[in-house]
């Protein structure tokens, strides 16, 4: 017992010295909420394990009262984030005479990419950030792509750098994405930004879009991260394992499924939060959830639908009817994720060009 109480008191002692480190560190984007990249423990933490409460989302108690989830609503946030954008960049250009600029680089022809790029360069235009695109035929040489990259790099009016994925099989996506500059990384991508994630006591330049967009949906509904049980079901290097980081930098206990993860029904039944980022439609069933979890579903995929407008339409990895009759909240699909990705480029992109520029 004495044993356990000086380990306390000792990691109490290493906490608090983190937190003034950090409460100094005063390189803070402002369009980055302070709480993103969270190492450092509140004021108010005991460190006293049963604290890590598994229970319903204090936010979302009530939940039992109701029929259904609450629906976190991804695209008004992604609003209010995009307009509090538009007065940044008025501000920065009202005192610099600059704005901030995204370059995109999209490789073929893939009509998804096409969408997604067109959405991206819109928002862009909405929020007064200059867009620049090097659209390359899917049989270019990889010599191609990174001359555009490098011509990027260099040009002083490009504050981001976006190379729309997945790039055609015969590139060498690592290279690419490696040739971009650290500090026009808006995707978070580059190696050094993930180790920098990754690693305690670091700060990344930039965080990947979509697990910051899942944090931000989490944070502005109030869920609390801090001693809940979060299960990432996915490990891709471009949402599932910076998502997993990203928890656990909010002191959630992360669990990641995978392909060869065993009893990946039983494991999610017991998370408080659940993000899921494979892209299998209705992967996630109703009885895989926790009663009053919270939902952040990832997955965005086409599926045959002829009474649509296009033919199809686009489905999550949840179960969704199933779900809202079991969990406290839950993001939808289309509306939640996505749109929040989009908002959180256009935040990466004011954060660079503030950096670039010196303005705060
Ligand atoms: N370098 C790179 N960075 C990315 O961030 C990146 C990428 N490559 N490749 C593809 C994925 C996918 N992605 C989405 C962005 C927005 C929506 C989005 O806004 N979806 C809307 C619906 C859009 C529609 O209706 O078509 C929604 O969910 O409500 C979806 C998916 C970014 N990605
Ligand atoms: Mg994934």
């Amino acid at each position: 017992m004495q044993g356990v109480m000086a380990w306390r008191l000792m990691r109490r002692k290493a906490f608090s010295t983190i937190s003034k480190a950090f409460k100094s560190f005063s390189g803070y984007p402002t369009t980055r909420s302070p709480s993103l990249l969270e190492l450092d423990l509140p004021d108010n933490w005991t460190p006293n394990p049963t604290t890590a409460t598994t229970t319903a989302i204090p936010h979302f108690q009530n939940h039992a009262s109701r029929q259904t989830a609450a629906l976190i609503d991804g695209r008004l946030m992604a609003e209010e984030i995009r307009s509090g954008i538009a007065s940044e960049i008025k501000r920065m250009r009202d005192a610099t005479g600059k704005v901030p600029g995204l370059a995109v680089i999209l490789v073929g022809n893939r009509k998804d990419s096409q969408t997604y790029v067109r959405n991206k360069i819109k928002a862009c235009e909405e929020v007064g950030i200059t867009s620049l695109m090097a659209e390359l035929p899917d049989k270019c040489g990889e010599d191609e792509v990174l001359d555009a990259v490098l011509s990027f790099n260099e040009n002083p009016s490009v504050h981001g750098i976006l190379v729309q994925l997945p790039l055609p099989q015969h590139l060498d996506e690592e290279k690419i994405l490696n040739a971009v500059s650290l500090e026009k990384d808006v995707d978070g991508f580059h190696p050094i930004n993930m180790g920098n994630l990754a690693m305690r006591g670091r700060e990344p330049l930039f965080v990947p879009c979509t697990p910051r967009g899942c944090i931000e949906l989490l944070l502005r509904s109030g869920v609390q991260i801090m001693g809940k049980k979060a299960v990432v079901i996915g490990r891709s290097n471009i949402v599932g394992l910076p998502t997993s980081l990203l928890l656990q930098r909010h002191h959630a206990t992360v669990t990641v499924i995978h392909a060869f993860t065993k009893n990946a029904e039983q494991i999610t039944q017991e998370a408080d939060i659940v993000v899921s980022a494979v892209g299998v439609p209705n992967l996630v069933r109703g009885f895989w959830l926790k009663p009053g979890a919270v939902v952040i579903d990832v997955g965005t995929s086409p599926v045959e639908d002829p009474g649509s407008e296009y033919g199809y339409r686009l489905t999550g990895d949840v179960c969704y009817e199933e779900a809202v009759k079991v969990v406290s909240a839950i993001t939808p699909v289309p509306g939640g994720v996505g749109p929040m990705t989009i908002a959180m480029l256009l935040c990466n992109t004011v954060d660079s060009a503030k950096r670039a520029f010196g303005f705060s």
